[in-house]
C-alpha cells in the first residue's frame, strides 16, 4: 500500500475563532508546502498533526497515516518525524549516539551498520564518534535529517528547516532532504516563509490567510 498522510475535515479553533479549515491528502514522496503570514496557524497545524496542541485550541477532524486513524494517538505513537529550524542535537552524545537515540530498539551491530551507511550516504562517513559541537551547521542539519529518517517515521513534518542556513548550503541541504523524502516515499508537510523552498518541492503550495477561511492554492 502506498503511504499517505490525510487531514480529514480539520477545523482548528483558537478561543472559539476559526483559525483554519483543511482537507488534504499527501502521498508518499510528495511534499505539501504551507505558507502564510505570522499568526495564520502554520505552527498550530503542525502541533495538531503531532498531537501536541495545547488547550487554548480546539480541533475537529481527523489525521490518518497509511490508512490508520491516529487522531487519538499519543504523540510518540504517531510516528511523525519532525525537522526543525535548529538541529536540536544532544551535545553530550556523539553523532552516532544522537541518531541511535531515536531508532527502534534492536540488534546493536545492525543498528551501527545502518548508522554508518546513512552517514556515508550524506557525505559524513567516519563522523559517528564526533560530537555535534565540532560540526558545521550544514553537517548538523544532515545529522538531524538522519536522526528523523532512521527513527522510521510514517510521515515527515518540516518546520522552517532551512532558514538558518546560508544560500548555497540551504540549496544543497534542501535537495538532500527532498531527495531522501522521495527515496523513502514518505508523505511530507513543510512550513516555510521562503518561496524558493516551496518551488523546489514541485508540489502543492497552500497559503493560509490571516482571516479565517481564506486559503489560496498554487
Ligand atoms: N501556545 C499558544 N497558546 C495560545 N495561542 C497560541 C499559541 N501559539 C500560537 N498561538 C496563537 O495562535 C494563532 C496561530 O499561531 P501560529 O503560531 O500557529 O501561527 P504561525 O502561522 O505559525 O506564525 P509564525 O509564522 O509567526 O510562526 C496566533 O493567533 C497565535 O497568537
Amino acid at each position: 500500500m502506498q503511504s499517505s498522510l490525510q487531514i480529514k475535515n480539520l477545523q482548528l479553533f483558537r478561543q472559539s475563532e476559526l483559525l483554519l479549515s483543511l482537507n488534504e491528502q499527501v502521498k508518499g514522496g510528495e511534499i505539501l508546502t504551507i505558507m502564510g503570514p505570522s499568526g495564520s496557524g502554520k505552527s498550530s497545524l503542525l502541533n495538531w498533526l503531532t498531537g501536541t496542541l495545547n488547550n487554548s485550541f480546539q480541533a475537529n477532524g481527523e489525521v490518518w497515516l497509511n490508512g490508520e486513524n491516529v487522531t487519538d494517538y499519543q504523540p510518540h505513537l504517531r510516528h511523525m518525524g519532525v525537522l526543525y529550524q535548529d538541529a536540536l542535537l544532544f551535545s553530550h552524545l556523539t553523532v552516532a549516539g544522537n541518531i541511535a537515540f531515536a531508532m527502534p530498539k534492536g540488534n546493536k551491530k545492525q543498528r551501527q551498520e545502518k548508522i554508518n551507511h546513512a552517514l556515508e550516504q550524506v557525505g559524513l562517513k567516519d563522523m559517528g564518534e564526533r560530537h555535534p559541537d565540532s560540526l558545521s551547521g550544514g553537517q548538523q542539519a544532515r545529522i538531524a535529517l538522519l536522526r528523523v529518517l532512521l527513527s522510521e517515521p510514517k510521515a515527515i513534518l518540516l518546520d522552517e528547516p532551512f532558514s538558518k542556513l546560508d544560500t548555497q548550503l540551504r540549496i544543497d541541504t534542501r535537495q538532500l532532504v527532498f531527495d531522501q523524502i522521495r527515496d523513502h516515499k514518505l508523505p511530507a508537510i513543510m512550513v516555510t516563509h521562503d518561496h524558493s523552498d516551496a518551488e523546489a518541492t514541485n508540489g502543492k503550495v497552500l497559503t493560509l490567510a490571516k482571516e479565517q477561511g481564506h486559503q489560496h492554492v498554487r
